[in-house]
């Protein structure tokens, strides 16, 4: 046995090291409290689906996530860091975990190109012609590579959401929060931007994605995430979720969204 300080195939980190842990987070607003000590642990590579009633705070914790709300208690982990405590994290984890909302929130007077390559240029120092490269091949990867110079009321929303998902790849994020990000679209668009979330996915990268597409959760979910009333109820593996093995509430739900 080699000694552990010369051995050299120890790593630091595991491939299934949790990424990012919540510990028994809450979150008020005036005297409702949206969240009710949420506990939930997301391992690197991981897709976790994030359903629930309207109004259960599914929002309002991909929010506290990424430090657009303060938590008021409990602790949120990234990479070991407890970046509740110390506000010196947040940017940081604004650089390392990319948002896409549901109406997009593009920049209405840059095109496709120059909404990518905005954060990379400022944010990450990058030269206007390198920005732009990373544009054309991210518009490569969200299958609209003809749409560089589109301004956003020129695309479908579709392809609207697919640069809003592309901007905020440019980052290299390490983690991606989608909130709602089909609910705005028309029945024949959800398709293409679900394949392009579930494409990313399957390539690893690790995904918190409140959706009531079920089909996108099935395919691509490890595990689904099941929220009422401020409170995670329950998390399960996938195939257990929807093989039936889930507390009787959370079937309850999954019935009334398939049906
Ligand atoms: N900024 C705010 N000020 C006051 N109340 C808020 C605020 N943000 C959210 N809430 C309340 O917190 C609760 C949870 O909201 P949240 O948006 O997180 O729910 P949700 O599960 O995402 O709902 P939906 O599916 O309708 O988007 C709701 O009752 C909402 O009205």
């Amino acid at each position: 046995m080699p000694h552990p300080e010369h051995d050299t195939t120890r790593t630091t980190t595991r491939p299934d090291e949790l990424l990012l842990e919540m510990v028994g987070v809450e979150k008020q607003f005036g005297h409702f409290k949206a969240l009710k000590g949420c506990s939930l642990g997301v391992s690197r590579r991981e897709t976790l689906v994030l359903i629930g009633p309207s109004g259960s705070g599914k929002s309002t914790l991909l929010r506290c996530i990424n430090l657009l709300e303060p938590a008021d208690g409990g602790d949120i982990f990234f990479e070991g860091a407890n970046i509740t405590r110390d506000l010196a994290h947040a940017p940081r984890i604004r650089r390392e975990i990319g948002m896409v909302f549901q109406n997009f929130e593009l920049f209405q007077h840059l095109n496709a190109a120059q909404n990518i390559m905005l954060a990379p240029m400022k944010v990450l120092g990058l030269s206007r012609a390198d920005a732009h490269d990373v544009a054309l091949d991210l518009l490569r990867k969200v299958r609209i590579p003809d749409k560089a110079e589109a301004f956003p009321d020129e695309l479908s929303g579709g392809q609207q959401q697919r640069v809003a998902i592309a901007r905020a790849l440019a980052m290299k994020p390490k983690l991606m929060l989608y909130d709602e990000p089909t609910s705005a679209l028309d029945p024949e668009m959800i398709r293409e931007v679900l394949d392009v979330m579930a494409d990313l996915s399957a390539e690893g990268m690790t995904s918190l994605v409140v959706t009531h597409e079920m089909g996108f959760a099935r395919r691509a979910a490890d595990k689904i995430v099941f929220m009422e009333d401020g409170k995670i109820v329950e998390t399960a593996a996938s195939e257990a979720f929807f093989g039936g093995s889930v507390n009787e509430r959370a079937q309850r739900f999954l019935d009334q969204i398939l049906h």
